[in-house]
């Protein structure tokens, strides 16, 4: 678990990481911060034939599927490497012509699952290398690079290391819910912290509460930002629990759809350019949603929930949190109201996602506005 902590953070920095897995092992590098400097440092150290790990999401964006699996490695030249990875990893249009192409080993598949842990994109230099002839060996003896076996990544992955420890608590009134909690939780791998605000006393809810799972999202939450309904939504639901007697909010951290916002910034970029808010993701190299709601099942399990009526025009979340084990007796719908800057990413959200959103669409229709 350690070392597996340590190579999300060093692949985050720039640094590689050895990985050894079935296919002998291999340095593996994030493309998004890769650096002619790193790179060279890289290649001498193990000299083997270099490949760009992508994911099958970006693979069909790209137009290679039919062979891609959980996704693929590509085939990169070592002359205009630099060039050609980051192409691969982040160009629009980029195609690997006449390059060898073949489905992730399962420690290749492990090494793209900790990219997207560590919120990076997940696209990845792998150089082969021989423990017996590399340079690579002595650097691993000696610490300075770190080497994870894929049974180690297998074993991050397993759902023990997610769930979370109640923290740390206080009363926060609120403009609008002056009783309320916040419960601060910890995942036990100790890498993500998410919150749950318990508004009212639970002694006096409704049989049934009402319950707002939310994701962050640090643009709409705190800024309030036009882009998207989430700063709207996040206060009418406060608003609303409060006003029927109390209930929960379980505030998520998993912004952008569980990409993080640095990947969401790069999708808003290619949204401006023309992309609708699932390809964006699509072509980044993510699903259309990439969350998990385990986690929160077990939040509302720790405060003692089972039963809610959910707050949401997601239908995905009803599905997962009921898959979770919690009991959903109704579901309520929470909107943010229809602008020009939101208006694609809403219909995107419906026509795409399958949303329930037909009463925002309407209510502007009804004012007289343009969707
Ligand atoms: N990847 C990506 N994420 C976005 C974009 N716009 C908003 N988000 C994120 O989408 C998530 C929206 O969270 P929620 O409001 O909880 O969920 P929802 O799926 O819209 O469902 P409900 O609001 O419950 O109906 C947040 O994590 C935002 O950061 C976008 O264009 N791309
Ligand atoms: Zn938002």
């Amino acid at each position: 678990m350690q070392r597996i902590r340590r190579a999300l953070i060093d692949l985050r920095r720039g640094e590689p990481v050895h990985l050894a897995d079935e296919a002998g092992g291999s340095l593996i590098l994030a493309l998004e911060n890769l650096t002619e400097a790193r790179l060279e440092q890289a290649l001498g150290l193990a000299t083997g034939a270099p490949s760009v790990l992508l994911t099958a999401h970006r693979a069909e964006a790209l137009g290679l599927d039919g062979q891609t699996g959980e996704g693929i490695a590509v085939a990169v030249p070592k002359a205009g490497l630099m060039e050609t990875a980051r192409q691969l990893a982040r160009g629009r249009d980029a195609r690997p012509t006449g390059a060898t192409v073949r489905p992730l080993t399962e420690g290749e598949r492990q090494a793209l699952g900790l990219a997207r842990r560590a919120t990076l994109l997940p696209a990845l230099l792998a150089i082969a290398s021989d423990p017996d002839h590399d340079r690579l060996a002595g650097e691993i003896q000696r610490g300075e690079i770190l080497s994870i076996d894929r049974r180690d990544a297998t074993r991050f992955f397993s759902d023990s290391g997610r769930h979370p420890e109640r923290v740390s608590e206080a009363r926060v009134p609120l403009s609008g819910a002056e009783q309320s909690r916040f419960v601060l939780y910890r995942e036990a791998d100790g890498l993500l912290e998410h919150v749950a605000l318990v508004i009212g006393d639970p002694r006096q809810w409704p049989k049934t509460p009402a319950l707002r799972m939310h994701s962050a999202c640090l643009t709409g939450d705190l800024f309030g930002s036009l882009r998207c309904d989430c700063g709207e939504q996040l206060r009418s639901a406060v608003h609303a629990i409060a006003e029927e007697g109390g209930g929960i909010l379980l505030y998520l951290a998993q912004e952008g759809r569980g990409i993080g916002l640095a990947n969401k910034l790069r999708a808003y970029g290619l949204q401006d350019a023309g992309l609708d808010t699932v390809d964006a993701d699509q072509l980044l190299g993510f699903g259309e949603d990439e969350r998990r709601y385990e986690v929160a099942a077990a939040m509302l399990d720790d405060l003692g929930i089972s039963r809610v009526r959910l707050m949401t025009n997601n239908p995905g979340k009803i599905a997962a949190l009921e898959a979770a084990g919690i009991d959903i007796a109704g579901r309520e719908a929470v909107h943010g109201a229809l602008n020009r800057h939101n208006a694609r990413y809403l219909t995107a959200k419906a026509d795409r996602a399958g949303h329930w959103l037909e009463e925002v669409f309407a209510d502007s229709a009804a004012d007289g506005d343009q969707r």
